[in-house]
Formats: C-alpha cells, sequence, structure tokens
C-alpha cells in the first residue's frame, strides 16, 4: 500500500486536480492520498494558506476581511466549477468558513491555526467529492475522527506517539481516503497545526502509521537537485540518498521536504519517494536508509539566513566546570533553544534564530551572561547565513574542506564560522547573509560542475 501526498502546487488550479486524480487512479496501491491547500498557480500568485492567514489577521484586527474572504472563495469557485461539481460544494466551503470566523477570538494562534487549516480541509473535501462524481469509491477523512493527536503547541504542533495507534485501522478502510495535511487535534479538542510547509509531515505520520511500502510525496520539481534550482541554474539531480541527509539538508533550506517529516518516515523505515505532479514518468528522488551510489561524496549543498551568534571568550573557560550549563541555562530562561554551539579551547559561539534574538531579548541575555559569566570578551555578530555541505561519510575523505574553503575564498565569500560536528555527514559554514547566494554557487559548482 502506498501514502502520497500532494503539495500545493500539484493542487494549485482544477487542471492541477485532475492530474492528481489521473495519477491516483493509475496505481490502486495508493489507497491513502493526503493533500495540501492549492498553492500557486504562478510566481505573482498567492498561496490559499497566505489569503487565509491574511483573512484570521483581518478579522483578529477588527475588520471583516471581506476582500480577501473573497479572494479565497473565488481561488474553490473556479476549481469547483472547473472540476464541474455541484455549486453546493462552494455553498458548504463559504458556511464552513463563515462559522470558523465566528470562533473565539480571545487566543490569537489558536484562532489563527483554525482559519489557516481550512485550506487543507477544502482542497481534501473537493478531491473527494470529484474522485465520487467520476465514479471511484473515495472519502473524506477528518483528522480528529482519525485520531491524528498532536501536542496543543498552535502553528508549531508535534505528533503524539499514540496517534501511530488510532491511525492504523485507516489501513483497512473499504474506501480510499483522502486526507487533509497540515492540522490534526490536541487532546483538549483544540485544532492545531504543524509549521509551515507540514502537510509533509502528516503524510509521513499515516504512512508510518499504516506501515505503507513508500511514502510518495508529489511536489512540482522532477527530482531534488543537489541544490535550490531557483538559486543555481542547471543544478545537479540526485535520485538517491539517506534520512540523515535529507534530514541535514531539509533543516539548512532545501524546502522540497519538510524536515521534521523524515523521522516518521525514518522510524517506520518506511522509503519517501519524491515525484513530479507534471512529469509523473521522472525517476524522481528516493529517501531510505542507505544509497545504492556511494561515489557521490557531497550530495547536496543548502543555506539559509536568519541567524545570529553569540560569542564569548574567556580566559582558561576550558577549566571552569559548568560553564557551558549556565551559559545555555541562560538561552533557555530567555525562552530560546539553540541551533549550534561550536567552541574552542576558551571561547564559545551561541548560534540562535535571528528572528527570535529580539533587542530586549539580546539586552536581558548579554546582561546576565556579563553578570554570571564574566566573559573576556562577549559580542553579538548579527545577519549571518548558514551553509552546509552534506554527505554521508564525506567527512571521512580527504580534501572535502579544503575544495570548500577554496571554493568559497574563490568568490570572494569571507567565512565566519566552521562547524563539521558530531554527525560526519555534513560541514557547516556560517557566512554573511547577503553571500549566501554566492556561496551556494560557488560550492555546488566545485562538487558537481568540476
Ligand atoms: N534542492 C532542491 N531540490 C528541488 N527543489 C527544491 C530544492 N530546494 C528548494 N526547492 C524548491 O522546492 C519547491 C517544492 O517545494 P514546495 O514549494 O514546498 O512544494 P509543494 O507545493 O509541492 O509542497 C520546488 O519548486 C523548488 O523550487
Ligand atoms: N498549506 C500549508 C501546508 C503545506 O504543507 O503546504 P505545501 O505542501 O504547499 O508546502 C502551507 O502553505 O504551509
Amino acid at each position: 500500500m502506498k501514502v502520497c501526498k500532494f503539495g500545493g502546487t500539484s493542487l494549485a488550479s482544477a487542471e492541477q486536480f485532475r492530474k492528481v486524480a489521473n495519477i491516483v487512479l493509475a496505481d490502486d496501491e495508493r489507497k491513502i492520498v493526503v493533500v495540501s491547500a492549492p498553492g500557486k498557480r504562478n510566481k505573482p500568485d498567492t498561496k490559499v494558506t497566505d489569503l487565509l492567514i491574511a483573512y484570521a489577521d483581518a478579522t483578529l484586527g477588527g475588520a471583516d476581511g471581506e476582500d480577501v474572504r473573497q479572494s479565497i472563495l473565488s481561488r474553490f469557485a473556479e476549481i469547483v466549477d472547473d472540476l464541474g461539481l455541484p455549486r453546493e460544494e462552494l455553498d458548504t466551503i463559504a458556511s464552513i468558513l463563515t462559522a470558523r470566523s465566528a470562533g473565539d477570538r480571545s487566543h490569537r494562534e489558536r484562532y489563527t491555526d483554525s482559519i489557516k487549516a481550512l485550506g487543507e480541509e477544502f482542497s481534501a473535501r473537493l478531491l473527494a467529492a470529484y474522485m465520487r462524481k467520476e465514479g471511484h469509491d473515495f472519502i473524506y477523512v477528518d483528522p480528529k475522527d482519525a485520531g491524528l493527536v498532536l501536542s496543543d503547541e498552535p502553528g508549531n504542533a508535534q505528533v503524539l506517539p499514540e496517534s501511530y495507534e488510532r491511525l492504523r485501522p485507516l489501513r483497512d478502510s473499504a474506501s480510499r481516503i483522502i486526507f487533509p495535511g497540515f492540522y490534526g487535534y490536541a487532546k483538549n479538542g483544540n485544532l492545531v497545526a504543524f509549521p509551515r510547509g507540514g502537510s509533509d509531515i502528516t503524510g509521513a505520520i499515516l504512512a508510518a502509521a499504516v506501515q505503507a511500502d513508500v511514502y510518495e510525496n508529489f511536489t512540482d520539481v522532477d527530482n531534488v537537485f543537489a541544490a535550490d534550482p531557483r538559486v543555481v541554474e542547471r543544478p545537479a539531480a540526485i535520485h538517491e540518498m539517506t534520512y540523515a541527509e535529507m534530514r541535514e539538508l531539509s533543516y539548512a533550506g532545501f524546502s522540497v521536504l519538510h524536515d521534521e517529516a523524515l523521522q516518521p518516515a525514518f522510524n517506520a523505515k518506511i522509503p519517501v519517494h519524491i515525484r513530479n505532479t507534471n512529469n509523473p514518468e521522472s525517476r524522481g528522488t528516493l529517501i531510505s536508509l542507505e544509497r545504492h551510489n556511494q561515489e557521490l561524496p557531497v550530495v547536496g549543498v543548502a543555506g539559509s539566513t536568519d541567524f545570529c551568534a553569540i560569542f564569548l571568550s574567556k580566559y582558561l573557560m576550558n577549566r571552569e566546570k559548568g560553564f557551558g550549563r549556565r551559559l545555555l541555562q541562560i538561552i533557555e530562561d530567555a525562552g530560546l533553544s539553540y541551533e549550534h554551539m561550536p567552541s574552542g579551547i576558551d571561547h564559545v559561539s551561541v548560534i540562535l534564530k535571528e528572528s527570535t534574538f529580539t533587542p530586549d531579548v539580546e539586552e536581558r541575555v548579554l546582561n546576565r551572561i556579563r553578570e554570571e559569566l564574566q566573559p573576556d570578551k562577549l559580542l553579538v555578530r548579527r545577519g549571518i547565513a548558514l551553509i552546509m555541505i552534506v554527505g554521508d561519510g564525506m567527512t571521512q575523505q580527504i580534501g572535502i574542506a579544503k575544495r570548500a574553503t577554496g571554493a568559497l575564498a574563490d568568490s570572494s565569500v569571507n567565512l565566519e564560522m566552521i562547524n563539521q560536528g558530531a554527525s560526519e555527514n555534513s560541514i557547516m559554514f556560517g557566512i554573511r547573509k547577503d553571500d549566501l547566494n554566492k556561496a551556494i554557487v560557488a560550492l555546488h559548482n566545485v562538487f558537481f560542475h568540476e
């Protein structure tokens, strides 16, 4: 049995819905279909999820949000009409939207989750209706009825382990299933959404719960590329990679698959196959425990901005017991989580998401560090990008770091930090954020075009 997930670009219009239907119907093993909200039809277009968030913001601000409500409904009206579905389908969508927007607005994030999840719900309802209209036995399944239980963290939920047991019976459903991605329910009954891009996570959870043979993730590219195709011209195609490699690359900036989608698939040992809705014949990329082609030392280069670093140095820091613990306690007390912590004998850097390190948080954290740790030097560097080269076993090969640093130097990218870490499958470089794209191109070209 296969679980397949179709992303927003795969469901952006009625034409895309038809492609999805054809792909699903081409293989009887495709029993569970997870869908995202309609995405962009073209570059300047807006994703339905973003329209729903704008609608939530408007209504929270006291406006009626009628313009944006009309934009949302017109996206679905176009799909309903072009698919030849009865207009009652649209009436149902409009009344669900109205009822939701009349819900409790006292908690901003909760209310926003309840609205932004509707894109997935409407996609799933319409795809199920279309399949039935075409004479096929498909049902829409609600995540609450199915038992997808999540932590009560609006916009940032995580699956609770009991979900797997609860979702297992979906395997035996007589009808094929259309399931909305991106959200579930907390134990207290609140609707909660995963982080953005989270329909990938829903698909992986379902694949693990029903022990699927494969989790097919349909998107709009023929395969995963060695670097973001929006940054590098003609990037190398990668047809195989391991979970560990993809996890690092997704974390570091490959938006093609959500990084938190890999864990459920990895735990249940279910291969993930990235495929193209617009070109289902293409080979795609298979992500599994091992790759057959061991020749490639590096499988990808990814990077992203929004980082900053707190840099501390203190003579004999290495002999001061509990220094790291106390530093991290200060970070934790400020409600921050840290991304990396490269260190030397007398110095340490703590890398944080820059958007979480606001000026007032910075002031509080630095004051405590000065008072409690008395560093010789303390400074904050903002505007950092992290870039990673990834490949299993790569760090055992001589010369990889040299080629990478050489390529960066040749492109006049200044290196602020290097961290090989313990994972042995990646090397991370800290650079100025304005250099990010230049650095991705340089690293891609040195490993894939030379
Ligand atoms: N290394 C990469 N390989 C392939 N695609 C990538 C990579 N990095 C970024 N992308 C982008 O990810 C996009 C697909 O992800 P996303 O927009 O989330 O799709 P979906 O709507 O199917 O969920 C591609 O269109 C591509 O621009
Ligand atoms: N629609 C949600 C969830 C998602 O996964 O979408 P997509 O498959 O288009 O990345 C979002 O935009 O975040």
